[in-house]
């Protein structure tokens, strides 16, 4: 909707009203079309300003009206209609001016913003182009070079900034329409061609030819065009679907029906870390980051030494690179666990291994005050059971960063069966304040991440045995849009990490025998090998490639590698085979989907968008594929199960790729869009389906 009133004189105010940031829903576009034309006929109004309810002028198209038919008056129309009223119109700009926000602006004869908001085009981020004219209006009123940046980056500006750029005409700290108002009263009267963008020529930069400048008089047919190609795009509903499921995982469930809108959360000031590794260090800066007093503990002397050197440093770049003076927090430097007693909450980042942290677990609940939260970093271990030697297990819950833990989006944010729900809205609410993307999860071997990923690199190394090399399984994942392929990944993380987990597994190490089989289904000792020759990764300069030397970063294809597989085939009588990049993708992203849908049968995450923000944001998915369950969809879930079926039948003894129940009760009744499944999933086990 739009609300007209007429202020005292002259002065017409149109105010968009669809909370929270007045989008153009059609109702609105709607209410537009009307005011002005209002503010048109009524011979007493000689100047219009155009504001949002709420502080917000307007965060752009309704994008929730994306996936169906276009309904109520067009944008671009509509934009075009203001631009040739013949008395002055204003945007009065506060909180965001952003895609079809700032459209409508440009469209206005004037701009007026209060210094705190914040412009852009960023429809690129949502696989679109700025197609209300924008396009086309920002570079004839910047010049090609600063609006191709803001189109292509689609980055939020400053006020500051976009006055600088010649977008805005004033910026005030005051009462941003009272001075809208009065600007429009002091240029009523004055000529306005000059002011109606579209009509402008683009000044060009010189080096651009007479062909770029025919190709802008046609500019509005072509956007037009591109924008519907864009529209009807995969990329683009991905890229829809992932804004979206950034912002649902904020609202999150457990099974116990405690959620985001029914437990308060505490306000931390004053937190701990345990062990300064470099997951510790991340974590203390990004608390640090948020203006939290973090007490920094390491037991041990040189450790210690040296995270008091590195980490203010860290501390200092990272508040450099996203402009604040001063980093907020102030951090204190311990070798003693008793100097955590009066923190609030605590996050234990020491070596992932069961015993120690149970260790530290057992000292915490002794030394902290009653009511401290006691989180861990862990990446796959039992939540519960360090839960179980504290005196407050519902204070207990994980908080599994992604390294480096200051500048990875993802938090893991994992429950136990006695979590409560007080504790996991604070860490949920605490991942909000460090910028972090929080998906609540429950605790299972891996939590959602790295359960998913474990059948991806399982196949990727069954892959290898049965012909691949490291390069083309890579190659085919980075083809998809991954930015590292899984061997690639493996080397940056070091290939020792997922060797000592497997043999806490009992599945490697001394005394097991080396065969194919193990604990009952198929396996693959090459990673295991590869470690016992020494080659850790990018930290010894070998692994699945070769590197300059330890701690080389570009990877190049090793001829000990091939060598090595070529007589590990023979060892075991296997035949290489020519494999296709169709079923390297399919081997590894189809497995690693079907865990997801096993994860969500288990209730293991609250819905698919919580898995895809997983995958998107701590794991490289590919943002334009909207991530693993979104794509799913996409390719059909049918293709999907029939798949899976197929590889499940000439790999029997690899149970990961048995379809999930899940996934066929979802094909058995009509493959239902992803947006569906939670809803479905919900019935389903009240109805005992799953
Ligand atoms: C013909 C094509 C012409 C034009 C194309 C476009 O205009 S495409 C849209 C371009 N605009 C954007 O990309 C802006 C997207 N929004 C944001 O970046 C942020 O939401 C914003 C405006 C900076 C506010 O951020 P904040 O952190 O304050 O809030 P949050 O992100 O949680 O959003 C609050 C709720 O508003 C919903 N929402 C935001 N923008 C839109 C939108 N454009 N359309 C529809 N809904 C929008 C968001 O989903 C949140 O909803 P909730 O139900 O509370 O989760």
């Amino acid at each position: 909707m739009a609300m007209y009133s007429r202020l005292p004189g002259s002065v017409a105010l149109i105010t968009l009203q669809n909370p929270p940031v007045n989008a153009l829903s059609a109702a609105v576009r709607q209410g537009i079309v009307d005011t002005v034309q209002r503010a048109l006929k009524d011979p007493k109004v000689t100047s219009v300003v155009i504001c949002g309810q709420n502080g917000k002028f307007c965060g752009g198209a309704d994008i929730r009206e994306f996936a169906g038919p276009m309904l109520g008056p067009p944008l671009v129309p509509m934009i075009h209609a203001i631009e040739a009223v013949d008395k002055p119109v204003a945007a009065a700009i506060e909180g965001v001016a952003l895609g079809g926000g700032l459209e409508l602006a440009l469209g206005c004869h004037y701009r007026i913003a209060h210094s705190k908001a914040l412009l852009g085009l960023p429809e690129v981020t949502l696989g679109l182009l700025p197609g209300a004219g924008g396009s086309q209006r920002l570079p004839r009123l910047i010049g090609l070079t600063a609006a191709l940046d803001l189109i292509t980056t689609g980055r939020h500006i400053s006020a500051a900034e976009a006055l600088k750029l010649g977008i805005l005409d004033q910026v005030t700290d005051n009462n941003v329409v009272d001075q809208a108002v009065e600007f429009v009263r002091r240029v009523a009267g004055q000529p306005l061609d000059s002011r109606r963008l579209s009509t402008l020529p683009c000044p060009c930069p010189p080096d651009v030819d007479s062909l770029l400048d025919k190709a802008m008089v046609k500019g509005m047919e072509k956007e037009r065009d591109l924008l519907t190609t864009l529209f009807n795009s995969g990329q683009a509903r991905a890229l829809q679907y992932a804004f979206f499921s950034q912002r649902v995982v904020g609202k999150w469930s457990l099974p116990s029906g405690a959620s985001w809108d029914n437990s308060a959360a505490r306000t931390i000031s004053k937190a701990a870390v345990i062990g300064l590794g470099t997951m510790g260090r991340g974590i203390v800066v990004a608390l640090a980051l948020t203006g939290i007093s973090v007490v920094a503990v390491e037991t041990q002397e040189k450790q210690l030494a040296e995270a008091s050197q590195a980490v203010p440093a860290m501390l200092q770049r990272e508040a450099g690179r996203r402009s604040l003076a001063t980093p907020p927090g102030v951090i204190s430097f311990s070798s003693n666990l008793q100097d955590v007693s009066e923190v609030e909450l605590v996050i234990e980042a020491v070596f992932e291994d069961m015993s120690l942290k149970l260790q530290v677990f057992r000292h915490l609940t002794s030394v902290c005050r009653p009511g401290t939260l006691l989180c861990s970093n862990t990446s796959g271990l039992d939540i519960d059971q360090l839960a179980a030697v504290t005196q407050s297990p519902g204070l207990v819950v994980g908080m599994h960063f992604f390294a480096p833990a200051h500048v990875m989006k993802l938090l893991e944010v994992v429950y136990g069966p006695r979590s409560s729900p007080e504790a996991v809205a604070t860490a949920m609410q605490l991942g909000k304040r460090m910028g972090k993307v929080s998906v609540a999860v429950g605790n299972c071997p891996g939590f959602v991440g790295n359960r998913m990923l474990k059948p991806y690199l399982e196949q990727a190394n069954f892959l290898l045995e049965e012909g691949a090399t490291p390069q083309q399984v890579d190659e085919a994942l980075e083809e998809f849009g991954f930015p590292m392929g899984v061997f690639r990944m493996s080397d940056l993380s070091g290939l020792d990490v997922g060797w000592r987990i497997r043999k806490e597994a009992g599945l490697t190490g001394p005394g097991v025998e080396s065969t194919r089989t193990r604990q009952g289904r198929r396996y693959s000792p090459l990673p295991d090998q590869v470690c016992e020759a020494g080659r850790l990764g990018q930290k010894t300069g070998r692994g699945w490639y070769q590197y300059d030397g330890p701690g080389g970063r570009v990877a190049r294809s090793d001829p000990w590698v091939h060598i090595f597989l070529e007589a590990y085939r023979a060892e075991h009588g296997l035949v290489a085979r020519s494999i296709a990049p169709e079923e390297i993708l399919e081997r590894c992203l189809y497995a690693l989907i079907n865990e997801g849908f096993n994860i969500l049968q288990d209730a293991m995450a609250a819905g698919p968008e919580d898995i895809d923000a997983i995958y998107v944001f701590g794991y490289g998915w590919p943002r334009h594929h909207g991530g693993p369950m979104f794509h799913a969809g996409q390719v059909g879930l049918g293709r999907i199960l029939e798949r899976l079926q197929h590889h499940h039948h000439n790999h029997p003894d690899v149970p990961h790729l048995k379809p999930s129940t899940l996934l066929r009760r979802l094909v058995a009744v009509g493959s239902p869009p992803v947006q569906t499944w939670r809803e479905f999933i919900n019935k389903e086990r009240v109805h005992s389906q799953l």
